[in-house]
């Protein structure tokens, strides 16, 4: 497929396909040539750690959101996490099979999760999703992400899901950009009364220890 076809005919009108081109496209996920390879923090968990939910209301792990996915995640080698989660009825789309959201959304939570091996904070700047095979309720989700560089606050994930477990059917990738972030970010752009909870009780928000940040 070329990228006239992928964007239509109008899409570019500046852009002539004939000429050559100064230099190869690289999408936004796709590290640039001067990224680096992401560094384990020295204290980061030792691989198979279990590192338990960020935050107790958090869609992807929280323990308090029964309709969530209660992603378990656990420290790999290198720059990576495994994870694990049910389909359940709550995550239907088609009858019977998991809503592509809802896939990005485990995606989002299990690419997050590498900044804890990092421990920068970062959030999601872009997602990709590549959707290969239907996924039914009540089969295992197996996660693996991994980050394949940074470039100054930029890095670069990658993401793969499989049935029933590490060596099961691929059923969808994923590669996103995510962005380091101060913690003020959090304080300042999250509900106050959410805020104000977790600053009272940091037990809610383990990150808090992760990041070694006294509020
Ligand atoms: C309460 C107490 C404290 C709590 C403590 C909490 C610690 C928690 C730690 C971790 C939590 C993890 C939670 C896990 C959940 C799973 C992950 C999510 O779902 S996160 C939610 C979804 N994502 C967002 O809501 C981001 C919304 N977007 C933004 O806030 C901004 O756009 C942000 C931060 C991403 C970037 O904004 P800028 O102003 O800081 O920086 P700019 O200059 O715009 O971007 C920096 C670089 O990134 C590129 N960039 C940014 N977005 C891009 C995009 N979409 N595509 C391509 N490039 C992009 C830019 O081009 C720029 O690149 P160049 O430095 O110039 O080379």
């Amino acid at each position: 497929m070329t990228d006239q076809d992928r964007h239509g005919a109008s899409a570019h009108p500046h852009d002539d396909a004939s000429a050559p081109r100064a230099e190869v496209f690289r999408g936004p996920t796709e590290p640039p040539e001067h990224a680096v390879a992401p560094e384990r923090h020295p204290q980061a968990p030792e691989p198979g750690a279990w590192l338990g939910t960020h935050y107790d209301q958090c869609f992807g792990c929280g323990e308090q959101r029964p309709e969530g996915l209660h992603l378990r995640v656990a420290a790999g080698p290198g720059v990576s996490v495994t994870a694990e989660f049910k389909v359940a009825e709550a995550h239907q789309g088609a009858p019977g099979l998991i809503h592509g959201g809802l896939l990005s959304a485990a995606f989002d939570e299990v690419m997050g999760t590498v900044s804890w091996l990092l421990r920068v904070p970062a959030v999601t700047g872009r997602l990709e999703t590549d959707f290969l095979k239907p996924v039914p309720v009540g089969r295992i989700v197996h996660l693996r992400a991994w980050c394949v560089g940074q470039a100054g606050r930029k890095f670069y994930h990658r993401a793969e899901a499989r049935l029933d477990g590490p060596e099961g059917l691929l059923v969808a990738k994923a590669a996103a950009l995510f962005v380091g972030v101060k913690l003020e970010h959090f304080v300042t752009h999250g509900r106050q009364e959410d805020v104000q909870a977790v600053l009272e009780d940091p037990q809610r928000y383990r990150s808090l220890r992760a990041f070694d940040v006294n509020p």
